[in-house]
């Protein structure tokens, strides 16, 4: 028995593993171990069964799954072993068998991959000249979803009925042709062509001994079929898949593959496990709680083989903003009283859509927590960086009409769009690609019925110089000649792309170019000649009797070797991983692209009506299964939330999924006190050193409060928060601050204030114009609760008036008043501030003046000197009383475990307040009829370094951290550091 294989699997994963079936189905909840058995079963196949690798197909869904696969399987059998395996996404696998029997359905070598804004860009073209209505987007989800149906645009169309499918129908053939007249695939195509290969040659897949899935639960019809092509010789067949865990139902995902699987393989064995190793008892059965809601699902038994630990959280905040300044405040708190036990690595916030994340971003950045998001924008997404490789894609494949209007006219030659229209609309009618007739155009072969001014011509020719150059240079190199990192530096130098940058983006232009820098670092790598072999040689199938294969050369070849790994490293839900410097930073992420990772402490915040299940979702078992992924994520600590008021300010209900009966049962309505004891079990279940207990005191101290007390449970604004409105002088235009609280909170003049700060009222009585009926409605509630509020407080402010001043335990519903005017309790940032009685708040200017200018004079003293900054800063009392710059935060020091950024000064985040916009998941399949939900991206918030988080368990992200080093090309293409870019 190779070492190990068997160690640490109990007997339902050890079954799994070694069982002599051919056809086998894993099936089995959250953190049960299922990629742990299916990395074990491939490990034993090898060393145990003697198959040999390069007979052995393992289809993950992301490229970072199979990273991580891969590096699981080296370490029972070793790198020369593991590299051999055919290991991939079903995309890059499908690629694999094209480029070299494509011929046989007539495909050439050189075909090139569409990526998703290549796609998009077609349809919108399509849509634009038939003046079509309806966005690119959705129609190229729709496409997308047809072909995974396996519905041709001929069979659509005779299938039309009304005038808006007939519509799409067009869109579908046009898209369709002028994939074909570029010689480009999709990655659909990938798929679609694959299946129709393997069908019309099915010696391709003849040495083909075993094939495992990972995520079965995801796969659709094309994958399903393609899963029973690869395997038909032999029909060995290993899936793992949990049907609670199936989120990708927009996605054309079938759960039924499974029954279908059960029903072409009737010797299926199916294996249940049902221990779960990941989360504390209090979570899973939380989740379990709210999954066996949908009763049509079968009873499944999960196994907790953790202690029952804390409650999770269930918590209603006032707004949005409030939730995000509650969930930073929660992360400084419980760090502090763990005693940096949990770091910021162990923390993840997940959305149910990439939109929610701004509120939380901004949080983060005031009080400057690091953090990085898992698909925010994509190295090979930024600007800069895509730009070069749409130079190299027109190299490569001078076809893709689309790539080459993306960079005819930048750097700026003086082509404008109409003309670069007009261009490829003539090209269109002549049958010819863009790039032909501009060619022709330029070496006076045509004369262009567009019209084409002399600037113009100088312009294209300067272009096609440099693709030609570029072209002339590729053919001169060899593979010991550094063929790509070549081509790539005579393109920055022919294009002055140093000078373009610093043109075109002036303040930023630093961080672009470290971009550009990190992707000639890629080609140097790519370029070396042992690695390019290496690329070659272990992407070459094996050599099938009588059965003609186009074998790569590394020369050639490098080049679009290159250019498909570029592409398929973002396919799927793949968002490219960077890996490096172990900084620490917390997560962000979509609950999609959360799914298979885990995290001591997770925070799903907007759980609400409309978020989750989500307005747009048609399926709301699918997003009940969404929540359930997300809560099953967490190992020691889970926290949801919701905000009464959306950040449109629109009211919000609480999840239906969390409504239901008895579900509060299993929730704490506020953060857990930790106390030295739970630290101790905490380091237990997480496996780690426990902090001494003086450390955990010392770090206590640090807290401003200790509790989760500072908003109220009911989700009202803490009383400190309202009091800021109280204004004593009215009509004067200065503020004063008084806790004693009268009835009426907004007067008129508070209003003009309120308006000049850009704050919105809810008093009825002050709204200028229009008011409606709802407005009306909404502002008597309002008063009606802030009115419960007042007489609370005064409630609660008699009764505390006998206890010491010092107390830091708060009484449900208000705040200390140490934390009048503070900022939200949060462990750093601006300090606490003092308060000498019930009236005027004895701060000092130090909390209201940035710290360059602080000093110890008492506030009151300087209130006649100057109260403007004072009144900013006693105003929005949760933000810092100083202004954040508006330059990236600074990059955290690697050496820095502090969750404060402690900076080296280069920007490597950026705050965005533009709507995040959705990332372009190179999607077959999820430009679709759903909110782009495994997206976390804001095109403008360009977070990076993100990094695997850290975790405990040999599953975890850590292990998908590529090195860089050793593992193929696509490997290392994941395997940088990505620096701070925007597009
Ligand atoms: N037999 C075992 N003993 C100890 N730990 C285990 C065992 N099996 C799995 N684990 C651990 O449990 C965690 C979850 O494992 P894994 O990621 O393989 O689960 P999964 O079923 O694929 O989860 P999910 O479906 O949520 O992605 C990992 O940290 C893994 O190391």
């Amino acid at each position: 028995m190779a070492t190990g294989i068997l160690s640490n699997l109990n007997e339902a994963q050890c079954e799994a593993v070694t069982t002599a079936a051919d056809v086998v189905q894993v099936l089995a909840p959250p953190g049960s171990g299922k990629t742990k058995t299916l990395t074990a079963r491939v490990a034993y196949l090898l060393a145990e069964r003697r198959l040999k690798p390069w007979n052995i197909i393992v289809c993950t869904f992301t490229v970072k799954a199979a990273n991580e696969m891969k590096e699981r399987i080296t370490k029972f059998v070793g790198h020369e072993c593991a590299k051999q395996l055919k290991l991939g996404t079903f995309h890059s696998v499908a690629l694999r068998y094209l480029k070299q029997y494509g011929q046989h359905i007539g495909l050439g070598k050189d075909f090139g991959i569409a990526d998703s804004s290549d796609s998009k860009a077609i349809v919108k073209r399509i849509i634009k000249k038939n003046d079509f209505s309806g966005d690119a987007g959705g129609a190229r989800g729709r496409i997308s979803t047809q072909k995974a149906k396996g519905i041709d645009s001929e069979q659509f169309w005779k299938k039309a009925k009304d005038v808006e499918q007939q519509e799409f129908a067009r869109i579908y053939q046009e898209y369709e042709e002028t994939l074909k007249a570029s010689d480009l695939l999709d990655y659909d195509d990938l798929l679609l062509r694959c299946c129709l290969l393997l069908r019309v040659e099915p010696a391709c897949v003849s040495n083909v001994e075993a094939l495992l899935i990972d995520e079965y639960q995801d796969t659709n019809n094309i994958q399903y079929d393609l899963m029973g092509l690869f395997a038909q010789h032999r029909n060995v067949i290993t899936i793992v898949g949990d049907p609670d865990q199936s989120i990708y139902g927009f996605r054309s995902a079938e759960i039924k593959n499974l029954t279908r699987m059960k029903e072409q393989w009737p010797d299926t064995l199916t294996i249940n496990l049902e221990e779960n190793y990941r989360s504390s008892g209090a979570i899973l059965h939380a989740a379990q709680h709210i999954i066996e809601q949908d009763e049509s699902r079968p009873p499944k038994k999960l196994q907790a083989t953790h202690t029952y630990g804390q409650r999770p959280v269930l918590r209603k905040l006032p707004s949005a903003a409030a939730e995000a300044d509650w969930l930073v405040a929660e992360i400084q708190r419980i760090q502090a009283l763990s005693g940096d036990l949990l770091q910021p690595n162990d923390f993840a916030v997940l959305l149910r859509s990439a939109a929610l994340s701004r509120a939380i971003e901004t949080a983060l950045g005031r009080e400057g927590v690091p953090y990085r998001m898992i698909g925010g924008m994509r190295f090979y997404d930024r600007a800069e960086v895509k730009l070069l490789v749409d130079y190299l894609r027109v190299v490569d494949a001078p076809g893709n009409n689309e790539a080459v209007e993306r960079i005819i006219n930048v750097p700026p030659r003086r082509v404008g769009e109409g003309t670069v229209k007009g261009l490829h609309e003539e090209a269109q009618s002549k049958g010819v690609s863009l790039w032909s007739l501009v060619l022709d155009v330029v070496q006076g072969r045509c004369k262009p019925t567009t019209k084409v001014t002399p600037s113009t011509q100088t312009g294209l020719a300067k272009f096609v110089d440099v693709i030609l150059s570029a072209q002339k240079k590729l053919a001169s190199v060899t593979a010991e000649s550094a063929p790509l990192v070549n081509l790539l530096q005579h393109l920055i130098t022919k294009l002055s792309y140093q000078d373009h940058l610093k043109r075109k983006f002036p303040d930023e232009y630093e961080a672009r170019w470290t971009n550009v820098e990190e992707l000639v670092a890629q080609t140097i790598e790519a370029s070396d000649p042992e690695r390019l072999t290496a690329i070659v040689n272990d992407g070459a199938l094996p050599s099938i009797e009588g059965l003609e294969r186009r074998t790569e050369s590394v020369a050639e070849d490098a080049l679009s070797l290159f250019l498909a790994n570029v592409t398929l490293a973002t396919a799927g839900t793949e968002k490219a991983e960077q890996d490096g410097e172990t900084a620490q930073q917390l997560t962000i992420s979509t609950i999609h692209g959360a799914k298979g990772l885990e995290w001591p402490v997770v925070f799903i915040p907007a759980c609400y009506d409309g978020s989750i299940p989500h307005s747009r979702a048609d399926d709301n078992d699918e997003e009940r299964r969404l929540l359930y992924v997300g809560m099953t994520r967490a190992q020691a600590l889970l926290y949801l939330s919701t905000p009464l008021r959306n950040s449109q300010r629109e009211e919000a209900s609480m999840s239906t999924f969390l409504t239901q009966p008895g579900v509060a049962a299993f929730f704490e309505e506020h953060g857990p006190g930790i106390a030295i004891a739970d630290v101790r079990a905490l380091a237990k279940t997480l496996r780690r050193d426990c902090p001494s207990d003086t450390a955990i005191a010392e770090s206590k101290k640090t807290l401003e409060r200790d509790e989760d007390n500072y908003w109220p449970l009911t989700g009202e604004e803490p009383f400190e928060e309202r009091a800021k409105w109280d204004r004593s002088r009215p009509g004067d235009g200065t503020w004063s601050f008084s806790n004693t609280r009268p009835a009426a909170v907004f007067s008129n003049a508070t209003v003009t204030m309120q308006q000049k700060q850009g704050y919105s009222t809810t008093s009825a009585t002050t709204k200028p114009g229009f008011v409606s009926a709802k407005e009306q409605y909404d502002d008597i509630l309002e008063q009606q609760k802030l009115k419960k509020v007042d007489e609370r407080a005064a409630q609660v402010r008699t009764a505390s008036e006998d206890k010491p001043k010092t107390r830091k335990r708060q009484i449900e519903g208000q705040g200390t008043i140490a934390s009048f005017f503070a900022k939200p309790p949060g462990r750093v940032g601006y300090g606490p501030v003092a308060f000498g009685g019930d009236n005027l708040p004895d701060a000092t200017l130090e909390d209201a003046m940035p710290s360059a200018k602080r000093t110890k004079q008492p506030l009151h003293e300087l209130r006649n000197v100057n109260s403007a900054p004072l009144e900013r800063a006693l105003v929005r009392p949760l933000q810092p009383a100083y202004k954040l710059p508006s330059a990236p935060l600074l990059r955290p020091s690697p050496s820095s475990t502090n969750m404060l950024a402690t900076g080296t000064g280069s920007a490597y985040v950026f705050l965005s307040s533009s709507p995040p916009q959705p990332e372009e998941a190179p999607d077959p399949e999820t430009a679709g009829a759903m909110p782009r939900s495994d997206d976390v991206g804001d095109e403008k918030t360009a977070v990076v370094r993100a990094r695997p988080a850290t975790t405990f368990h040999t599953t975890s992200m850590q292990i998908a951290a590529p090195q860089r080093k050793t593992l193929g090309m696509r490997r290392s293409l994941q395997g940088w550091n990505a620096r701070g870019g925007k597009r």
